[in-house]
């Protein structure tokens, strides 16, 4: 398990992890989604005790990762795919790690095989991967230690949809064993497909934690009518909160019974009731990258 507890870091005046707090529990893959920019690689940094936090914790199984006796052993960390040493062989550094650790020499061949890496391919240099190989191979290297915690910054860049499918069986076998896997990307897509639970960060603070499945049900609903105007003024009289889609429906978080009650009430005639299924996630998530892509405009 991964606890975070008030972290924040502050680099000058931009405050890149703003109290940010979520626990990623054993037995499931927690995807950690933000738009670009948005704190993801900090506080993974953090974690693993690259980057110093300006006040709050992150712990590993009840522990600080510099107070871990092996690391490797217990957390697999794969934070830069690039940042492997280009003139070395897949091999070779997997080796370096099999050694560091002090792990039988068959733990390599095991996790080539765990990565789909050809015995060819094995004994290239770094430099001449494509980056989805590189991520195989940086995934190897976190796994090769057997540890019970993953930490995983973007580790779906570079891989096809078929290498997507196959990190996702990966992460869900290694889960389903009772590891703990955090992994981070900016694609809503790959998070909804890879993850069981979902902490959403926009600039720096969290703004959504939960299961996939609830995230995904709590949308609210979609509702569309004849007289939009006079719904939306229907149940902002109920206290309700309606919003504008953009393509001629509302948004409410009121259930479809009671967005019925309420037309019924007000004699307006609705032509789609219907549940906004995974549209809240989806569209929150378009709000923080559409401001984020503003800010950076106008920076
Ligand atoms: N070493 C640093 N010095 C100064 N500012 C930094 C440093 N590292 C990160 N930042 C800033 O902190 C904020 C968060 O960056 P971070 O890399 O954690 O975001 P991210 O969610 O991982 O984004 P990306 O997906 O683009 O990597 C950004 O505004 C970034 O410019």
């Amino acid at each position: 398990m991964i606890t975070v507890d008030g972290l924040s870091k502050r680099y000058g005046g931009t405050l890149a992890v703003d109290d940010v707090s979520f626990t990623a529990a054993a037995g499931r893959v927690t995807g950690f989604l933000g738009p670009n920019g948005a704190g993801k690689s900090t506080t993974m940094r953090i974690m693993v005790g690259l980057t110093r936090a300006t006040s709050g914790t992150a712990t590993i199984a009840g522990r600080k990762f510099a107070d871990l006796p092996n690391p490797g052993r217990e957390v697999g960390v794969l934070l830069d795919a690039s940042a492997q040493h280009a003139g070395r062989t897949g091999r070779e550094i997997l080796t370096l790690a099999q050694r560091l650790m002090g792990l039988p020499r068959t733990r390599v061949e095991e996790m080539l095989t765990a990565v789909s890496l050809t015995p060819d391919e094995a004994t290239r240099r770094v430099g001449e991967y494509s980056l989805g190989m590189r991520q195989r191979l940086g995934i190897a290297t976190a796994l090769i230690g057997d540890p019970d915690v993953l930490i995983l910054d973007e580790p779906a860049n570079g891989l096809d949809p078929a290498g997507i499918r196959w990190m996702r069986d990966l992460l869900r076998g290694y889960a389903d064993r009772g590891g703990t896997v955090l992994l981070s990307s900016h694609l809503l897509h790959e998070i909804e497909v890879i993850a069981d639970d979902i902490v959403m960060i926009g600039h720096g603070r969290i703004v959504s934690h939960g299961a996939k499945t609830e995230l995904l049900h709590a949308a609210g609903t979609i509702v569309r009518a004849v007289d939009l105007a006079r719904l939306e003024q229907a149940l902002t009289d109920w206290g309700l909160t309606a919003n504008a889609t953009g393509d001629g429906a509302l948004r409410t978080d009121a259930d479809a019974a009671l967005v019925g009650t309420v037309a019924l009430e007000s004699g307006v005639a609705l032509t789609e009731l219907r549940a906004a299924e995974g549209a809240g996630l989806e569209e929150m998530f378009l709000e923080l990258t559409s401001t984020t892509q503003r800010e950076g405009a106008r920076a």
